[in-house]
């Protein structure tokens, strides 16, 4: 039996007087590509923050890479990309140097040599390597969310967390993220990626937990994309809305309706 990439149980959390998860598990083998999704507040965030040791559960367990939440968790081998942020806050810091700051880890604590060729590699990945010698603060929002991105890649992770890393980035820039992520999976990356909406991603996803207030109310098959029903060569053979009860939107709560239209007409 292989071991799991992720394997949080029974996770409950709480910030503030809020119980924001109730008794979460998660299970994220070697090479899957996991999309969490869930309305706004629903804890998608709170989860993926927990998974990567930012948050400690108030019950519960999390395993990284068969380690137990701790110093013995190989965080080299684990890259993270929070949710967006201004890079720029207070950091005098070029691309480069924000990039080279991904290949710092508890037992690493200085850069190691050829770091600037390793940087701008990442770069290149998310299409920034003519941008690798700008301070930060002079690159949009979009930007800085890319070289947030390179900053989890320059470590060549084996396991990669993500919390929405396209929002407010760019269609081009999008499909870019997206074949480069089609490269890493290929190669064996592991996934759990936070999303609202699958997008340029839907095919590389293999699984979608869904939570809701907290809990997960779906853990299975990711939601169709909207536009498959409509297209003249759509074939009806994945199951319907009455096979996967738990992927309704009314079930889920999702705010952007992950069904397309012709399962959600096809319920009575
Ligand atoms: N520091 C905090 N103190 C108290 N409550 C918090 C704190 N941070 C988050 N929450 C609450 O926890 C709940 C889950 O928040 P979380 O950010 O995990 O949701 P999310 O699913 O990621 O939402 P979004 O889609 O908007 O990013 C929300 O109700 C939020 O108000």
């Amino acid at each position: 039996m292989t071991t799991p990439a992720i394997d949080a149980r029974g996770v409950h959390v709480h910030l503030g007087a809020s119980h924001v998860l109730r008794g979460v598990d998660l299970r994220v083998e070697p090479g899957e590509v996991v999309a969490l999704l869930g309305a706004n507040g629903s804890g998608k965030s709170t989860l993926v923050r927990t998974v990567v040791g930012v948050l400690e559960p108030s019950r519960g367990e999390v395993n990284l890479l068969g380690h137990r939440l701790g110093n013995d968790v190989p965080w080299q081998r684990i890259g993270y990309v929070p949710q967006r942020i201004s890079a720029a806050a207070g950091v005098p810091s070029t691309a480069s140097e924000v990039v080279a700051s991904g290949l710092l880890h508890g037992r690493r604590l200085s850069l190691p040599r050829g770091w600037r060729t390793l940087a701008r590699e990442a770069l290149d990945q998310v299409g920034l390597a003519d941008r690798a010698g700008d301070a930060i603060g002079q690159l949009s929002g979009g930007q800085q969310q890319r070289v947030l991105i390179a900053r989890a890649l320059v470590r060549r992770p084996e396991l990669l967390v993500l919390d929405e890393p396209v929002a407010g980035v760019d269609r081009p820039s999008q499909e870019a993220f997206a074949a480069t992520m089609t490269r890493l999976v290929d190669d064996g990356l592991t996934v759990l990626v936070v999303l609202h909406e699958l997008g340029e991603l839907a095919d590389l996803i293999t699984r979608a937990v869904v939570l809701r207030h907290g809990q997960v109310v779906h853990d299975g098959a990711p939601p169709r994309p909207h536009a498959s029903h409509d297209a003249a060569e759509h074939e009806h053979l994945h199951p319907h809305t009455s096979e996967l009860p738990a992927l309704d939107a009314r079930h889920v709560g999702l705010s952007d309706g992950p069904l397309d239209a012709g399962d959600r007409e096809a319920r009575p």
